[in-house]
């Protein structure tokens, strides 16, 4: 059989494919490549693929008006094989094979990148073991260190073929201590007084000096105040202020790590004074925004985030910046302003994170727990992916087994069934990041295998979110979709989504069984991946949902990923409509 190869014609006027067409002969390629009216001295390019990241380029000059003969002198076929026309991350693959899909993890999982996760082969083994968006912190780190950790992601992607996408957080503007002179940490014991300052010590940081990078700080507290590191890992009380210095008793002694977080406390609550009119987002973060974007990243974190107006103006910068970029923005919910403005915050975001950190520093921590469920609920209700994170596994940082406790808190998020559960410490710089990132899968696998055999499904009324009569469409097929497949047990829905919307709507649904979303740009495919329940493919297709599923079924059962007799719905974009069927 001929192969059948993907076509993309551009010109030098227009870089952008003007035709991209799928075909198995050469023929129809010519009849199209006569559609283009390019003027006379026009240089044509055709690349030619069967997997189309990694094309031949085939280059004919159209001087001559372009014939088709010429054209065929330059044209030789790619040698991969038809399958490869399709793409999945292999280790989803290797999982697909090995135990059947029924059996894939649906919780998704991210791994924050740090000093013990930075090499190449550290950065694989978490690939391996299921990291599905790896994340770095700009609080930590130049930007040259994690430009490094990108590209080397983005090159274990290409050669081993994983499909981790990339989530920068950025800094935000509360209030946070220096990086103590270059130590990793330092200790505070019961009674030591410590100076807290704004100014620039340059001959070295003097001994029990802390420096702070907000400048009204001492402006801003007063003697008496409590002064909590990093939501209380060591307390101090104001005793004394001598112009920008701040003199404080420890009253809980413990260790001081760089850039830690400060909050102030005053009769019982949290001081928000000239704080609270911090930008969220500072001269800093918009330069790492610029990097982010400049790196092509696919999530932007954004912390503190207090309105949502903020994400909106960020929204807009990114689309002046990067038109038909796909970076989406996740709003991180750790202040008491992002609790107050929750639904209309999460509304104007592509997602959001439960930042357990920081925001138990700025609520109770009895609190907490309520707050994430209530976060979480919001998120599937407004459909966007919500990502439970910190402290799940923070005894990890040194010791190889979790505590029963984290176990719990990590069972309780599945179960909330969050979208994705995610890593700091204890991947960044803890001692055992592979066994951390193994607890956080087996326990999500475990806690899904006994849904299905509970045959726990959620009950599933939501609020309508459509904002036109189409989306409506797309929404209440969804949702049947869903329902059927739980109530016939189907072994797999397909979705067709070029945006990738369709495919979250179904996610939003938690169906029973895994949802294989299938759509025709890489980048779709990497942002899919935050999602609860999606294994994203990539693979071109067209209008015609017939010739969609032909394909779809011949090439993953030439990859043993489905097999004959398998039952699956399939849904589209395009189309609007379900299609129960066994595979052929
Ligand atoms: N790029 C990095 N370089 C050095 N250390 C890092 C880096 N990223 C993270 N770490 C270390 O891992 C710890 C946990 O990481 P995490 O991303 O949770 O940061 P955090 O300081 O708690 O801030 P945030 O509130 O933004 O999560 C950090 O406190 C830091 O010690
Ligand atoms: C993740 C984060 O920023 C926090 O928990 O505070
Ligand atoms: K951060
Ligand atoms: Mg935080």
């Amino acid at each position: 059989m001929a192969q059948a190869l993907n076509f993309f014609i551009s010109t030098s006027h227009s870089p952008k494919p003007l035709i991209s067409h799928r075909s198995q002969h050469l023929p129809q390629l010519i009849s199209r490549f006569s559609l283009i009216k390019s003027p006379s001295k026009t240089s044509l390019f055709i690349r030619a693929s069967a997997s189309d990241p990694t094309p031949s380029i085939l280059t004919s000059d159209n001087g001559a008006g372009g014939s088709a003969a010429a054209l065929k002198e330059h044209i030789s076929f790619p040698t991969a094989a038809d399958s490869s026309s399709i793409e999945v991350d292999s280790v989803t693959e290797a999982e697909l094979k090995e135990n059947g899909f029924r059996s894939t993890r649906r919780t998704k999982l991210i791994c924050t990148i740090g000093p013990a996760t930075c090499k190449p082969e550290q950065l694989e083994a978490l690939a391996v073991g299921g990291m599905n968006v790896a994340r770095i912190n700009m609080c930590h780190g130049t930007r040259e260190w994690h430009r490094e950790v990108i590209q080397r992601v983005r090159r274990l992607n290409e050669e081993k073929g994983y499909a981790v996408a990339i989530m920068m957080d950025t800094e935000g503007s509360e209030i946070h201590m220096g990086d103590l002179g270059g130590a990793s940490s330092a200790k505070a014991e019961d009674g030591e007084i410590w100076t807290f300052s704004v100014r620039a010590f340059d001959s070295g940081l003097p001994e029990y000096t802390i420096n702070v990078n907000y400048e009204g700080f001492a402006e801003d507290v007063k003697v008496g105040d409590e002064l909590l590191v990093d939501g209380g890992m060591v307390r101090f009380e104001v005793i004394e202020k001598i112009g920008p210095d701040v003199k404080c008793r420890c009253t809980d002694p413990g260790l001081l790590l760089p850039r830690a977080n400060l909050t102030f406390w005053r009769d019982g609550s949290l001081v928000r004074e000239r704080n609270a009119m911090l930008p969220t987002i500072s001269s800093k973060d918009w330069l790492d925004i610029d990097f982010g974007i400049a790196e092509g990243v696919d999530f932007l974190a954004i912390s503190f985030v207090k309105s949502a107006e903020v994400i909106k103006h960020l929204k807009s910068y990114i689309q002046a910046r990067a038109r038909d970029s796909d970076i989406s923005v996740i709003a991180k919910i750790e202040s008491i302003d992002s609790l107050k403005n929750l639904e209309e915050i999460i509304q104007a975001s592509d997602g959001a994170m439960v930042a357990r950190g920081d925001l138990g520093a700025q609520i109770p921590l009895e609190q907490v727990p309520s707050e994430q469920q209530r976060i979480v609920q919001v998120c599937r209700q407004l459909n966007k992916p919500v990502i439970v994170a910190s402290q799940l596994l923070e005894s990890m940082i040194e010791y190889p087994t979790p505590t029963r406790a984290e176990v719990a808190d990590v069972s309780e998020a599945v179960r909330q069934r969050a979208d994705a559960l995610m890593l700091s410490g204890e991947s960044a710089m803890g001692q055992f990041p592979d066994k951390a990132l193994t607890v956080l899968r087996s326990v999500s696998l475990r806690i899904e295998k006994w849904w299905r055999e509970e045959k726990r499904h959620e009950a599933m009324e939501f609020p309508g979110i459509a904002s036109s009569f189409g989306a409506r469409i797309s929404e209440e097929i969804c949702n049947s979709t869903a329902k059927m497949a739980n109530n016939l047990g189907v072994d797999a829905i397909f979705v067709y989504t070029k945006t990738g919307h369709m495919a979250s709507l179904l996610s939003r649904c938690r169906p029973d069984c895994p949802i294989f979303a299938f759509t025709t740009t890489t980048s779709v495919r990497r942002r899919l991946n935050l999602q609860w329940g999606l294994i994203p493919f990539r693979l071109s297709f067209s209008d015609d949902m017939e010739s969609n599923l032909n394909k779809t079924f011949f090439l993953l059962k030439s990859r043993g990923m489905i097999k004959s007799g398998d039952l699956v719905i399939a849904v589209s974009d395009m189309l609007q409509s379900i299609q129960v069927m066994n595979v052929p």
